[in-house]
């Protein structure tokens, strides 16, 4: 069967008033589960911020994609999860002609100046960071909130990211200001944590 193409309102980044704190959450979302929601909702709280861009990016390049269910399916899920309206779900990178967070990241400053964006992501992504394309752009380009996520607690104390830009760390009791910093400046919310991920429910068919 064939999949739905993409509604044209997703390829395009969501409306954004200047001044705005703004939370960029991308992620594969194959499918997408409680513990990206709670995510979701804690860098809301936690960081303060206005909206939440949930990007269902059109395929993680360190990722093979044979497993990988179409665009529009993933984002069709995301919206009936994600019933928050500060929670905007988008898949602009689709649209960018490249998969990679720091092309996107640059793009995003390029074409929305005034805004606070945050780049969030789980704990589990600080192992593999190092490997980005072009991660310590990334890291210099907004700030990053890490939450927790279980098995990879104490990711932060290992990660070359973490390593390198160690002087650059913020308090978690600060995590509610920093949108206002210059990069590069990351901190690491602890918090209430879920165990889903979107491979156990692969293997389970659900
Ligand atoms: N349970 C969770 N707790 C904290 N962060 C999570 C959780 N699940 C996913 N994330 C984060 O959400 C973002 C998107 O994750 P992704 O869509 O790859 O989900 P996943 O469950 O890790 O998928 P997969 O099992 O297929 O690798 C990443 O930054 C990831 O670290
Ligand atoms: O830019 C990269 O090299 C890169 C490598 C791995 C992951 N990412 C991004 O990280 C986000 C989380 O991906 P995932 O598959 O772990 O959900 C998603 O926005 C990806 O595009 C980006």
């Amino acid at each position: 069967m064939e999949s739905a193409s993409v509604a044209p309102r997703y390829l395009s980044m969501p409306h954004v008033e200047r001044g705005m704190a703004v939370g960029l959450f991308g992620g594969s979302f194959n499918p997408p589960h409680e513990g990206h929601l709670l995510v979701a909702e804690i860098a809301l709280r936690r960081l303060g911020l206005d909206q939440l861009w949930w990007m269902v990016t059109p395929g993680n390049p360190l990722k093979s994609r044979t497993e990988l269910a179409p665009l529009a399916d993933r984002i069709t899920l995301s919206e009936k999860l994600a019933q928050d309206p500060r929670i905007k779900i988008t898949a602009f990178e689709q649209a960018l002609g490249s998969p990679y967070t720091a092309h996107t990241l640059a793009h995003v400053r390029r074409h929305r100046p005034g805004i606070h964006f945050i780049w969030i992501m789980g704990a589990d992504s600080l192992r593999t960071f190092h490997r980005w394309q072009k991660w310590r752009s990334i890291v210099q380009t907004f700030p990053i909130a890490v939450i927790d996520r279980p098995g990879s607690t104490l990711s932060f104390l290992s990660s070359r990211m973490t390593r390198t830009f160690d002087y650059a760390r913020v308090d978690e009791d600060d995590a509610g200001i920093l949108w206002r910093k210059t990069a590069p400046a990351w901190t690491f919310i602890h918090g209430p944590r879920s165990g889903l991920s979107s491979t156990s429910l692969r293997l389970a068919g659900t």
